[in-house]
């Protein structure tokens, strides 16, 4: 029952709350329907400032090198060949973040990693689907033999159980593991997907890193203020991947006031940070890839107050600081040393993402060239 003075919302049924309102494959277009009736008021919430807390500048930056070093021979052996690059960024983002939680990487053919990186890549994708949705909403089904069972035994394979749930460490490692990788490699995944297929952009990003690294064996985090298309380049690849389109769910700890609605405590509540990052009037071209969302008249870079990829408020990702840093110079390494084309025989993209609790572009092949020789 909707409790007195909540905010407007779909009609809601005994037992069943709004559950028949929202497609359990991919809820994002109902949230986007039901935002229209309900919800706009609320726009401004979504607006706040987002926070950084970042982490050691210069310490993680060489680490990003290091790592760009291996994926820069694994594509060097790819040259002039067509290769997946899913399970490589995967790598590539779990290994950063290894470096700062374990200091140490793993090989990209490494089994545990391997395993790793399929459970979580199965648990994203099921975190917020319709086995979840279902979990959440019926309690009574929870300790049924039913396919979301397949997470939790996810999270556990390969631990030691009962030491697994004591130890709080390894919890924080694990989030910030799953925090780190799937969010960063699935934003580089869906870059490449447009630079190959936009090739005019990704020309014009060369030519930009060019001038700038000129004379210079690599890029520094600081080269970005010197590259303002490259940095609208990634701004505008990060709004339309739009990693992670629900941001996390949260939940209220009190009895709240909202604009004059009451939400009672432990109301779950959602981030449609979908619907920010492609809504009319806050961007010059809301539904297509286009830099210019983050160019003024003069070509310099600018960043609208809708960009919050990262969500906003006290909870904004954690990691933010680290992942522009990589999303910058993982880019700016690869496009000033490799170019990236769409494969002939590829068919017509399909840019539409698989959805999860992270937006996961459909797997393909990209085929590598050297631009200089080595
Ligand atoms: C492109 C990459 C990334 C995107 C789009 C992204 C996005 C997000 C979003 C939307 C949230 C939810 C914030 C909220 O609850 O309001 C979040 C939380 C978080 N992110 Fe990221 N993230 C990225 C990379 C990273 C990286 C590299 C780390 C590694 C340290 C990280 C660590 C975290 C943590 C620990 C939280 C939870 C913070 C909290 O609950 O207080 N993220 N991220």
């Amino acid at each position: 029952k909707r409790p007195k003075n909540f905010p407007p919302g779909p009609p809601v049924f005994p037992i069943l709350g709004t559950i028949l309102q929202l497609s359990l494959e991919n809820p994002l277009k109902d949230f986007e329907r039901v935002r229209k009736t309900f919800w706009r008021e609320h726009r401004r919430f979504a607006l706040m400032t987002l926070r950084n807390f970042g982490l050691g500048k210069n310490s993680m930056e060489d680490r990003i090198h290091e790592e760009i070093k291996h994926l820069v021979s694994t594509l060097e052996e790819s040259v002039g060949k067509t290769m997946s690059p899913r399970v490589m960024f995967h790598n590539v983002a779990s290994n950063i973040i290894c470096q700062v939680l374990f200091a140490r990487r793993y090989e990209y053919d490494n089994a545990l990693i391997k395993q790793i990186v399929q459970c979580f890549t199965e648990n994203t994708k099921m975190v917020n689907g319709p086995w979840a949705m279902l979990y959440d909403s019926f309690p009574i089904i929870r300790n049924l033999p039913l396919p979301f069972q397949k997470a939790f035994q996810n999270v556990e394979r390969g631990n030691d159980r009962s030491s697994f749930s004591e130890d709080q460490l390894i919890m924080y490692s694990i989030d910030l593991y799953i925090a780190g990788t799937d969010t960063t490699s699935n934003t580089l995944l869906t870059g490449f997907l447009y630079l190959m297929n936009y090739p005019h952009i990704q020309e014009k990003c060369q030519q930009e890193i060019d001038q700038v690294l000129e004379g210079k064996d690599q890029a520094t985090f600081e080269d970005r203020h010197k590259m303002p298309y490259i940095q609208a380049v990634i701004h505008e690849i990060q709004r339309v991947a739009n990693t992670v389109p629900l941001s996390v769910f949260h939940c209220t700890t009190k009895d709240t006031e909202l604009m004059g609605y009451s939400i009672p405590k432990d109301t779950v509540i959602i981030e449609n940070l979908t619907s920010v990052l492609s809504e009319e009037g806050q961007w010059k071209f809301p539904h297509e890839f286009n830099p210019e969302n983050f160019l003024d008249d003069k070509g310099e870079f600018v960043k609208p107050e809708a960009f919050m990829p990262f969500s906003a408020g006290p909870r904004m990702c954690l990691g933010e600081g680290l992942a522009r840093m990589e999303l910058f110079l993982i880019m700016v390494t690869l496009l000033h040393k490799f170019k990236f084309i769409w494969p002939e025989d590829a068919g017509e993209p399909d840019f539409t993402p698989v959805y999860g609790i992270t937006l996961t572009p459909k797997p393909y092949d990209m085929k590598v060239q050297l631009r200089m020789p080595q």
